[in-house]
């Protein structure tokens, strides 16, 4: 039965939460009985249901435990024909997502640094004129 092949628009039928199939690597997995169960709640799922799942189930970093769950419920494997989907990976998407993390970070630090250097600046810009005041 695991070596029966799906061709996208099979697998595109399954979506309902009584009958729901997903793509993970090519992979074809009847979900059904484990939407009730999953840990990140059956929305996740019924909105991926009948797809490519990969990047979904990948960016959330599943667990051993859940790659199991997954052995139990494949049924076949993907055929993919001309004008499918584009296979998913988290590759390309994932350093997109760090690389901007990472920027975001960069801003941070520059923030940091110019209230640093500003309230210096206006700590000595005030002694400056406190001793001009005095002096005077
Ligand atoms: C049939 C495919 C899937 C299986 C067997 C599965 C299984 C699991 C398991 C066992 C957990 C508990 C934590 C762990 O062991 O990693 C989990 C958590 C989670 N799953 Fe899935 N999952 C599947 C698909 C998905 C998909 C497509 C998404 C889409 C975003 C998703 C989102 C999540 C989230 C957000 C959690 C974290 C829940 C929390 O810690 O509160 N899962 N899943």
């Amino acid at each position: 039965m695991a070596d029966k092949e799906f061709t996208y628009s099979d697998v595109s039928e399954h979506t309902s939460k009584k009958d729901i199939y997903l793509v993970i690597h090519d992979k074809v997995y009847n979900t059904t009985s484990f939407v009730d169960e999953h840990p990140g709640g059956e929305e996740v799922l019924l909105d991926v249901g009948g797809q490519d799942a990969t990047e979904a189930f990948e960016d959330v970093g599943h667990s051993d435990e859940a790659r199991e769950i997954l052995d139990g419920l494949l049924v076949g494997t993907l055929k993919r024909e001309q004008g499918d989907p584009a296979p998913k990976t988290s590759g390309p998407s994932t350093t997109t997502a760090s690389k901007s993390a990472s920027d975001a970070a960069g801003l941070g630090i520059g923030v940091y640094a110019l209230i640093l250097v500003g309230g210096a600046l206006a700590f000595f810009a005030y002694q400056y004129l406190q001793s001009n005041q005095t002096k005077a």
